[in-house]
């Protein structure tokens, strides 16, 4: 398995614009995506681009949003009030062969590849096979686009 960049950190929250809010005055974020739906994980997502270096793209916190409390986002939340880190999200090469390998050793990887907020690939192992962290993997974005 070749690991990648990390692409984000998701960042679970109960109030999306109180983390904007929080992440432009507390942490002097500029660049700031506008925050959309996403449906299939019944999540309101945005993104915070750090900055990155000789022109790279930074990692991204993800702030998520539950739109039910009935969601994976919303179920933690209810053990985690304030939000915070939920997990991690790694790029791979290749999305198959990295499935088969977390599958090879045994870990759980939650469903089929699926097409992710950033348009490519992802899948999740559970956090109980993985030291107590969530994980997203995701194909990295063919155009380098990120
Ligand atoms: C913007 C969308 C973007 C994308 O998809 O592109 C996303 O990143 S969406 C993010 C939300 N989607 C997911 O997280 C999908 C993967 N997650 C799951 O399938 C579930 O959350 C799962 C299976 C990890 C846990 O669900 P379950 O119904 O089993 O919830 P429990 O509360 O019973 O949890 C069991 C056990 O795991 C611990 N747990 C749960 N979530 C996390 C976490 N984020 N990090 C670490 N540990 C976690 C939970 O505490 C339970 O442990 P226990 O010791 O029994 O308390
Ligand atoms: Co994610």
């Amino acid at each position: 398995m070749k690991l990648g960049r990390l692409n984000h950190i998701g960042v679970a929250t109960p109030d999306l614009d109180a983390s904007i809010a929080f992440y432009r005055n507390v942490m002097g974020a500029t660049d700031v995506t506008e925050p959309f739906v996403l449906e299939s994980q019944q999540v309101r997502v945005c993104f915070v681009n750090t900055p990155g270096e000789n022109g790279t793209a930074g990692t991204q916190i993800e702030l998520l949003q539950p739109t039910s409390s009935d969601s994976a986002v919303g179920k933690w939340l209810e053990k985690n009030p304030l939000g915070g880190q939920h997990h991690i999200c790694y790029e791979v090469p290749d999305i198959h062969a990295a499935k088969a390998w977390f599958e090879g050793l045994g870990k759980r990887v939650l469903g089929e590849p699926r097409i992710g907020a950033h348009g490519t690939l992802i899948f999740f192992v559970h956090p109980k096979d993985m030291g107590g962290q969530l994980t997203e993997i995701m194909e990295t974005p063919k155009d380098g686009h990120h």
